[in-house]
C-alpha cells in the first residue's frame, strides 16, 4: 500500500528524515518508534504533504504521493490524527466528527447553498455515518458538547472518531495514546483493534507507550536521528541492540 525510498527532509541545518525506507502492506498495523526529535512527525507531515521533501519517493497504491497536493490527500482515502490533538475548541463534537467527512460529499458549491435535497440526503448520510461512531466510541452523550472542556481521553477519541468518518483506508496515528492513563490505554488499544477489522484500515501509529506498540503492531520501524536504525516484528526491534542505545536512559 505505502512505499517509501530514500526520504530525506532538511530544514535549515537539520536532517529530520535522512534516506529513509520501509514499506507499509495493505491490512498491516505498523509502530513508527524513536526517541524524541527522530523524525516520526516529520515523516508523517510528507506523507500528508505538509511537508515537502528534499529527496526520495512515496507511491501509495502505486501513486507518487509526493506531486499529490495537500487538499486531495484526504480524498486519496489518507487520514491522520494529530499529537496535540487537531480539533475545533468551540464546535460540538459531532461538528468536530463531520468536518473529517467533508471530502467524501459530492455536492459542489451551488448545490450545497441551494440546499437541494441531493445535498440533504448526502447531509443525513453522513449525520448517521458520524453517530455510528460517536456511539461505537462511547461518544454519544458529549455529542452536542463543544470539544473545548472536555478530558483529554475523550479528545482522544473525538479525534479517531473524525479520522475513521471519512473511510480511510490509510490511518496515521500520532501519539494516539500520549497523555491517557493506563486504563485508558487498555481500553483505547481494544478499541483500535476492533475497528481496524471493521473498517478495514491500514495502520502507521506513532507513539512513545511501548506498551502499545508493542501489544497492537505487526511491525515496527525505528528511527533515530532521521535515520532508520531497525525494523521487525516488536518483540525483535524491542532487543535492537541499537535501538536500546537509542533509548538508552528511557525505559523501553
Ligand atoms: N517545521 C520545522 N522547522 C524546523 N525544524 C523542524 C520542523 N519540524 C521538525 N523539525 C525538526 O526536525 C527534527 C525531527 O522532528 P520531529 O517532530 O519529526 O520528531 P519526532 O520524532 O516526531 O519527535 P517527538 O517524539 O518529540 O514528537 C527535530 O530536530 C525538529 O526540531
Amino acid at each position: 500500500m505505502l512505499e517509501v525510498h530514500d526520504l530525506t527532509v532538511r530544514f535549515g541545518g537539520i536532517t529530520a528524515l535522512d534516506s529513509v525506507g520501509f514499506s507499509v502492506w495493505s491490512g498491516e498495523m505498523v509502530g513508527l518508534i524513536g526517541p524524541n526529535g527522530a523524525g516520526k512527525t516529520t515523516l508523517f507531515n510528507c506523507l500528508t504533504r505538509r511537508y515537502d521533501a528534499d529527496a526520495g519517493e512515496v507511491r501509495y497504491e502505486e501513486e507518487n504521493l509526493l506531486a499529490v497536493p495537500p487538499h486531495a490527500i484526504a480524498g486519496l482515502g489518507i487520514a491522520r490524527t494529530f499529537q496535540n490533538l487537531g480539533l475545533f475548541g468551540h464546535m460540538s463534537v459531532r461538528d468536530n466528527i463531520l468536518v473529517g467527512a467533508h471530502h467524501t460529499g459530492g455536492a459542489g458549491f451551488l448545490t450545497a447553498a441551494l440546499w437541494l435535497p441531493r445535498v440533504r440526503r448526502e447531509e443525513a448520510r453522513l449525520r448517521a455515518e458520524a453517530d455510528s461512531l460517536l456511539e461505537r466510541l462511547a461518544l454519544t452523550e458529549v455529542a452536542d458538547h463543544p470539544a473545548a472542556g472536555l478530558p483529554f481521553g475523550t479528545l482522544k477519541r473525538v479525534e479517531l472518531a473524525r479520522a475513521l468518518v471519512g473511510r480511510p483506508k490509510l490511518l496515521l496515528l500520532d501519539e494516539p495514546v500520549n497523555g491517557l492513563n493506563s486504563a485508558e490505554v487498555e481500553e483505547f488499544s481494544g478499541t483500535l483493534r476492533a475497528l481496524r477489522e471493521e473498517f478495514d484500515v491500514t495502520v502507521v501509529v506513532v507513539e512513545h507507550h511501548m506498551g502499545f506498540v508493542m501489544g497492537i503492531c505487526d511491525r515496527v520501524v525505528c528511527l533515530d536521528f532521521g535515520r532508520k536504525i531497525a525494523e521487525g516484528p516488536p518483540a525483535e526491534v524491542q532487543r535492537d541492540p541499537g535501538v536500546m542505545r537509542a533509548y538508552l536512559g528511557t525505559a523501553i
